[in-house]
């Protein structure tokens, strides 16, 4: 490989694509004569579009053939939405670079109603995270809950055809694909806690690949990384897998980290919070103690329900 190319492998979606050339962006930016080349790839994720993801195998399915190409030195980084990113990774490579995190919230978009509020009972809401639905069904249980995939354009298109009154959506997401217009309200953290990584963009490499990780370092966060990393610890303590009831949102107020977290009964019935505040230096420590106390609260029960019941439709 030339010395002064650096291969990204990325999905084909706009909002992969977005995210694989800021990080271009970024990297041409840093190093002078460096050429960053996108590396175009279709994942199972892209080809399956109709089933609901927990029925497929969940959100792996969008992120195995970019760590393939990572593996077999097809590509150098890979560039995933943090939100997006199992837990665990394959043997030899890692996440090296959180970028500076985007608004984590979810966004309220509808072409009829102003608010949540305002939506009429009945109404039917578009969303295929269990994390939004049971949020939503808890304060309003008169919803009707409606699965929705696709691409955020897809998405967008089916709310304009009239399938459904309203649709929810990440604002970063929609704010990248110059979309941020179609938002009516960014849902506060009290009403929709965002998921793990919401709004972050983060690097998988060759973890012996120095090279690349010098490339790289000049693109870390440390604030979101910190953030990140009580978000991870606390989904990973639970044994999130990948299509999970589970919000789990951390901030650094005046050099505090402060992290919540919530898991849900897909209906909204049963809603099981908590929050702890500590040192930055202990963010890992942060989200295993929230996620133990939430267990010992009635967590544990509520997911082994999602994980055996049958994948909401
Ligand atoms: N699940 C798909 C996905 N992955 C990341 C984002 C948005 C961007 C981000 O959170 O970084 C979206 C779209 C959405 O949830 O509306």
């Amino acid at each position: 490989m030339l010395d002064n190319v650096l291969r990204i492998a990325t999905r084909q979606s706009p909002l992969a694509l977005w995210q694989a050339h800021y990080v271009k962006q970024r990297l041409e930016a840093c190093h002078a004569g460096l050429r960053v080349e996108l590396v175009p790839m279709v994942t199972r994720g892209d080809v399956i579009l109709d089933t609901p993801l927990a029925k497929v195998g969940g959100k792996g399915l969008f992120v195995k053939e970019l760590e393939l190409a990572l593996l077999e030195d097809r590509a150098d980084i890979a560039v995933h939405s943090m939100k997006d990113v199992p837990v665990d990774f394959p043997e030899g490579l890692g996440l090296v670079t959180i970028c500076e995190r985007d608004d984590p919230r979810d966004a309220f978009v509808s072409n009829h109603y102003d608010s949540l509020e305002a939506l009429p009972q009945g109404s039917i809401v578009g969303t295929s995270s269990l994390r939004r639905q049971c949020q939503l069904a808890e304060s309003r249980p008169d919803l009707v809950i409606r699965s929705l995939r696709g691409n955020v354009g897809t998405r967008l298109g089916k709310l304009d055809n009239g399938e459904y009154d309203a649709i929810i959506l990440a604002v970063a997401g929609l704010k990248r694909l110059d979309l941020e217009s179609r938002i009516k309200v960014a849902l506060p953290p009290e009403q929709s806690l965002p998921a793990v990584g919401q709004g972050a963009v983060g690097i998988e490499c060759r973890l012996d690949d120095t090279r690349t990780h010098a490339l790289l370092a000049p693109l870390n966060h440390l604030e979101t990384a910190i953030r990140v990393q009580a978000e991870r610890a606390m989904n990973t303590r639970l044994e999130g897998g990948c299509q999970v009831p589970i919000g789990s949102y951390a901030e650094l107020i005046d050099g505090e980290l402060w992290l919540r977290a919530l898991v849900g009964a897909p209906d909204g019935s049963q809603m099981v919070r908590g929050e702890r505040r500590g040192h930055p230096q202990d963010a890992e420590q942060l989200g295993i103690s929230l996620a133990e106390e939430l267990l010992n609260n009635g967590a544990r029960e509520i997911l082994a329900e999602v994980y055996n019941g049958e994948p909401p439709a």
